[in-house]
């Protein structure tokens, strides 16, 4: 398919595509220390957004990010390193501002430092070292904190839940809401590890699906789960009595906006819950409507803001290939492999149907190739990417909607089979930094090939060299002598 007709092919595709709106995961928490009212999973997974929740667009053209957000959990093992400094406003800018430097100076429950270390974390991560004495100080203090995923914020929140609740008490004391049912049961994974010798204290599923007896009242401290469901057992079905609750947390508050109805519901929630009541909000991002949606979820608020780390695309060698269809593309890639060695790489496709393709005639010719791909389940996306981050396979092929925020560290090597466009066809050049650039973290070297294969993507191509104010060179790929230099 020619770069140019593109647009067309989403939009057939699109026509056809399936929703991903059934995301699931089969998984039942474990009920080891802190315990868990999980519902049965059979009867309690709910769509991603939320069962009987339409979609709006197909996969293809659609940023869905409780899917990224659980993706990118599912898959990271460690914390992100992010060397900026965290920036703080202080709700009273002339109190002291405590920051900690290890979890013995919060002077946490012996239970809960057991739980924390258990978990193997050794000192507090950096957004942590501001937050946790925040969260734990007496009064409590409001926070809305933001930084990107893996930089935390869930320890940090679950962590101060745990200290907050008096387990003596039978009745729910914290409500934390998620976007979608996968996010909430990810949350309850680390309320349970972390709560693991803390048994007394006890965590219920407020998600569609997991059906209560009318009349009951709830004997759990803490309940996590969707704004619907958490909204009903406070209202119609009176399961949670809201002037009881001690902590409120408002959890992925850029996805949770993303959802019609999803913000309405947590401010309807919010609004039950007594003045004393803490209130915390988490985001990975900042934009306005994450603001101006946090200024109401969260009085008189403290602030803390971590930077993401900016990909820059220095020290990353550029080229492109004049091609004229993508039998053509396919060749040149295939002379670039036999004349250099590439340890992994990564090829971004427009559609799935070019990526299903490619990843057929690639592994035709012998390559160990991965595809990710959109109608694939999230846990079998993020398999994919595990096997690949694990160097079972050589080569992941992707379209940019499955690995939009996904970062496969090792890749030294990224190869655009279709240049980045946005909607109308325009060079979309956040794309292309983030799919080539590096952060300071893996600062290597990397290569970075884009295939041409008309006038249009030409002229895309020249409008992103000058975006960036970086050359971007023709690699002749009939010639061995010359790749064989772009690998030196
Ligand atoms: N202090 C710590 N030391 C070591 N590892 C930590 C620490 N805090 C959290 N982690 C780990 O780092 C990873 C990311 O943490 P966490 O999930 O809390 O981040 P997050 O900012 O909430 O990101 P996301 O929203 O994507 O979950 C997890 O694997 C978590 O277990």
């Amino acid at each position: 398919m020619a770069t140019d007709s593109w647009a067309q092919a989403v939009d057939e595709q699109e026509a056809a595509a399936e929703s991903i709106g059934n995301l699931q995961i089969k998984e039942k928490p474990e009920e080891n220390g802190t315990t868990a009212n999980a519902p049965d999973s059979s009867s309690a997974v709910a769509k991603s957004q939320g069962a009987g929740e339409k979609k709006e667009t197909d996969e293809d053209d659609k940023d869905d990010k409780a899917a990224q957000s659980l993706l990118n959990k599912l898959i990271r093992s460690n914390l992100v390193n992010n060397p900026n400094q965290v920036e703080v406003l202080q709700k009273d800018p002339n109190s002291p501002l405590y920051s900690v430097k290890s979890f013995e100076e919060l002077r946490l429950k012996p239970q809960l430092l057991q739980g924390v270390y258990g978990m193997g974390f050794n000192r507090p991560s950096k957004i942590q070292e501001t937050a946790l004495p925040m969260m734990l100080a007496e009064p409590p203090q409001n926070l809305i904190a933001q930084s990107q995923s893996g930089t935390g914020k869930t320890a940090a929140f679950v962590l101060a839940m745990l200290s907050h609740v008096d387990p003596n008490y039978n009745y729910p004391q914290c409500l934390c809401v998620s976007p979608t049912y996968e996010l909430a049961l990810q949350t309850g994974k680390v309320i349970e590890q972390m709560g693991k010798h803390y048994p007394e204290v006890k965590l219920v599923y407020a998600i569609r699906g997991n059906k209560l007896q009318r009349g009951i009242k709830l004997q759990e401290q803490i309940v996590i789960g969707t704004p619907g469901t958490m909204l009903d057992w406070c209202t119609k079905l009176k399961f949670i009595d809201p002037k009881k609750i001690k902590v409120f947390v408002l959890d992925e508050a850029d996805v949770m906006i993303a959802t019609q109805g999803h913000q309405d519901q947590s401010i309807r929630i919010q609004r039950m819950l007594p003045k004393s009541c803490q209130m915390l909000l988490f985001s990975a991002t900042f934009e306005e409507t994450v603001w101006n949606f946090a200024q109401r979820i969260v009085p008189d608020p403290n602030i803390i803001k971590l930077k993401r780390e900016e990909e820059t695309l220095d020290n990353i060698k550029q080229y492109f290939v004049m091609c004229y269809s993508k039998e053509e593309k396919f060749q040149a890639l295939c002379n670039i492999y036999g004349a250099i060695t590439i340890a992994q790489a990564m090829i971004f496709c427009h559609t799935r149907k070019t990526a299903g393709w490619l990843a057929g005639e690639l592994s035709r010719e012998g390559h160990q190739v991965a595809l990710l791909s959109g109608e694939m389940q999230v846990e079998q996306r993020a398999a994919v990417i595990e096997r690949f981050r694990d160097g079972k396979e050589k080569v992941l092929v992707t379209t940019n909607v499955c690995a939009r925020g996904i970062d496969v560290e090792q890749v030294s090597v990224v190869i655009n089979f279709d240049l980045p466009v946005d909607k109308d066809g325009n060079p979309d050049k956040e794309t292309y930094l983030h799919r080539i650039g590096r952060t300071g973290r893996f600062g290597k070297r990397g290569l970075a090939i884009n295939m041409v294969d008309g006038q249009m993507s030409m002229n895309i191509l020249k409008r992103i060299q000058e975006h960036f104010n970086k050359n971007i060179e023709q690699l002749d790929t009939d010639d061995l002598d010359e790749i064989e230099k772009i690998a030196s």
